[in-house]
């Protein structure tokens, strides 16, 4: 059987920020529907590497691949629109704009593709729904607890059904329960719709949720492990 191609590649990244070199020539391949994880330590570049894999930052050197395009060659106009339709991206702190309902938050990426509003409003409850945020629709973000906030993100992040989610340490500011239920849910749904995950950790209980691991050291890819 031939081997599948992946859906997003990163070849030999480097990147530096100033004087520190974050990534020194990582490599990794995140295959459709799978769930990564890239654990490691404080510092070892795991989130210059999502943040190059993601299009949000252009490495030194090296290449990203996405779905047969290098983005390096995209134009940033087609960059920012591979961003909105492809991609879904979660941070530690939701980061939902604290002046608009959760339900606004939830539209937003739908309005920012053309849905009208109405329809977008209908699908972001329906996502709210699911993500077991009910009720709070109207709330501004900081009325939630951090577990509603992240399963809020969470569902922004999937609302335009993107073929590769993003998540740094989306637990990270969690305690354990809320931890496991924003886990839980991102998988869920991942496996449901076939949405592929790069989940950035530093908690093995945290990886042991995905398919795969790498482990970055200094910059880069160091050991390649199964983890289920
Ligand atoms: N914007 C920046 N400006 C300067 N240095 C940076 C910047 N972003 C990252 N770095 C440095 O690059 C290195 C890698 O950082 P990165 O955030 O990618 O690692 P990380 O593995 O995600 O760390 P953590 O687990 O602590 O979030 C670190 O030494 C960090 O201090």
């Amino acid at each position: 059987m031939s081997r599948p191609v992946p859906l997003l590649t990163a070849g030999a990244l480097t990147k530096a920020h100033g004087r520190t070199t974050a990534l020194r020539g990582a490599s990794v391949e995140l295959y459709a529907g799978e769930i990564l994880a890239v654990t490691g330590a404080s510092g070892s570049g795991k989130s210059t590497l999502l943040h190059c894999l993601s299009g949000i930052v252009r490495p030194d050197a090296g290449s990203v691949t996405y779905d047969g395009r290098r983005l390096e060659d995209l134009p940033e106009k087609r960059l920012s629109e591979l961003r909105r339709t492809e991609f879904g991206v979660v941070f530690q702190f939701g980061q939902l704009i604290p002046e608009l309902t959760v339900l606004d938050n939830v539209a937003l990426p739908l309005l920012l593709t053309g849905t009208d509003r109405a329809g977008a409003r209908a699908r972001a409850g329906e996502w709210l729904e699911r993500f077991g945020v009910r009720g709070q629709e109207d709330l501004r973000p900081g009325e939630l607890s951090g577990g509603q906030a992240q399963r809020a993100a969470l569902a922004r992040a999937l609302v335009t059904g993107p073929r590769v989610v993003f998540a740094d340490e989306p637990t990270g500011a969690l305690d354990s329960l809320a931890g496991e239920q924003v886990m839980t849910a991102l998988v869920h749904t991942a496996r449901e719709s076939g949405t592929a995950v790069l989940l950035i950790t530093h908690d093995a209980q945290v990886a042991a949720y995905a398919d795969r691991e790498v482990r970055l050291r200094d910059g880069v890819v160091a050991a390649l492990g199964v983890t289920a």
